[in-house]
């Protein structure tokens, strides 16, 4: 069976409120094959509640748990293209905002302003993904402040534009607590946003989205998969191996692999060797051992 996820009629609703402020008139209201999936519905209805009523949202997960497929999702569910950001400690203004340049038209030197992705989906009113925003250096993202509270505005301070986002602007971020490198969030940073949870999934949802994004096609190493995948959550919540063992990306990955290699040796390749502790990776081996032939 696909699990696709019809949306709620208030959902539809408020969806269609939004649209007004579009041209475009294509969108979907089944989230089917290759988009994001979950048993939890409420993931997606209150992602797009929120961001309708113009809140900025906070996906909370771990690696590899389809917050970037969560936000593509909603980008095409409401027909606005996203701005992306990645940050890291060498995020700065620029990066954010844009930057000057000398550019030459009709034999004349001129500086001109090349636009950055929070300038540009402001002005277009399209969204704006900030990933791994704790990955960002604490003093960087207070420019954003005004842009991600009611103000919904900006002094460029390269130009000293003001700039209002157009009323259907929206930021999605992104966050994996806890991961090497991630500082806490700055607590009024976090307060300008609803959170969403966004976990691992499970089970028969889990099993549609390897059938519909893996070239795995054979249904009784699917079903051991699913297993493999619920046995290594359990060690996670036991707390004998990292989160990351459980990523939906890996599982792929040795779903894929195991087309062509026997199933232990894709489980090695694709999720094993992606752990650093060897008391991880003997335990997950053993895990694979007892669930494939
Ligand atoms: N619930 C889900 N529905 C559909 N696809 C999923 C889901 N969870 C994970 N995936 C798939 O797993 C892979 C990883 O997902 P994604 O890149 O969205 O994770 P992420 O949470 O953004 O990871 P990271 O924190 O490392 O950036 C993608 O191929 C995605 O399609």
């Amino acid at each position: 069976m696909n699990h696709e996820t019809v949306l709620p009629q208030s959902v539809i609703e408020i969806i269609n409120e939004r649209k007004n402020l579009f041209n475009s008139t294509e969108y979907g209201f089944l989230i089917g094959e290759g988009g994001y999936s979950s048993s939890e519905g409420h993931i997606i209805e209150d992602s797009i509640i929120s961001l309708s009523m113009g809140k900025n949202l906070l996906l909370k997960g771990p690696t590899g748990s389809g917050k970037t497929k969560l936000s593509d999702t909603l980008s095409s569910i409401f027909s606005q293209p996203m701005h992306s950001i990645n940050c890291s400690v060498d995020l700065d203004a620029e990066a954010l905002l844009g930057y000057k340049t000398i550019s030459e038209k009709n034999g004349k030197n001129s500086i001109e302003f090349i636009e950055g992705p929070v300038i540009q989906a402001m002005k277009k009113g399209h969204l704006l993904y900030i990933d791994e925003i704790n990955m960002a250096k604490p003093e960087t993202l207070p420019i954003l402040n005004g842009v991600l509270d009611y103000r919904r505005s900006i002094t460029n301070p390269f130009t000293g534009e003001v700039i209002k986002a157009a009323p259907e602007f929206g930021v999605i971020a992104a966050i994996n607590e806890g991961y090497v490198g991630t500082v806490p969030l700055n607590e009024a940073l976090k307060n300008r946003f609803v959170v969403v949870d966004v976990p691992y999934i499970e089970g028969d949802v889990l099993k549609d989205v390897i059938k519909s994004q893996s070239q795995l096609k054979n249904e009784k190493l699917i079903h051991t998969f699913v297993e493999l995948s619920s046995d290594l959550l359990v060690q996670v919540k036991n707390g004998q191996v990292s989160e990351e063992a459980a990523s939906i990306r890996a599982l792929l990955d040795a779903c894929d692999l195991a087309v062509y290699l026997p199933a232990k040796r894709a489980i090695q390749r694709g999720i094993i060797d992606k752990l650093e502790d060897e008391r991880e990776k003997a335990a997950i081996k053993n895990i694979a051992e007892t669930l494939f032939e």
